[in-house]
């Protein structure tokens, strides 16, 4: 537990994305209580916030990985960490769907 707090709070530190997605998860937090979300309204937005969490942290623990193995310039190295960022940028997407669906037609 204490290894696993420590490794989030160094992807805050390191990681502007990591912020931004913090800011996000804030603002739409509070906008689920001032628009008074139902569960499984709540329970969309839950799944959407931590699949970007999710697929960031390991985006980020990749790009270390990769950095020890790989310090130079290799192709595989770009391709792999070009895709870890796809699946974030994937899970964002899905967020951003979600938003669009559960908050939007709220105002
Ligand atoms: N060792 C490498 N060999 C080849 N290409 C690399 C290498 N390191 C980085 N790249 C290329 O540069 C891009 C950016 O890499 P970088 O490590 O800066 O990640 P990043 O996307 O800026 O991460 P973040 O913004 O999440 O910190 C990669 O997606 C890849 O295309």
């Amino acid at each position: 537990m204490r290894f696993a707090l420590s490794g989030i709070l160094t992807m805050l530190k390191s990681e502007n994305n990591a912020r931004i997605h913090l800011l996000a998860s804030v603002v739409v937090i509070s906008l689920g209580f001032y628009l008074k979300l139902n569960t499984t309204e709540w329970l969309w937005i839950a799944l959407a916030i931590a699949l970007v969490w999710i697929m960031e942290a390991v985006n980020t623990a990749f790009e270390a990985v990769i950095d020890l193995l790989s310090p130079d310039f290799h192709p595989l190295a770009g391709k792999a960490k070009d895709i870890a960022a796809g699946a974030v940028l994937m899970a964002a997407i899905f967020a951003i769907v979600v938003a669009v669906v559960v908050l939007l037609p709220k105002f």
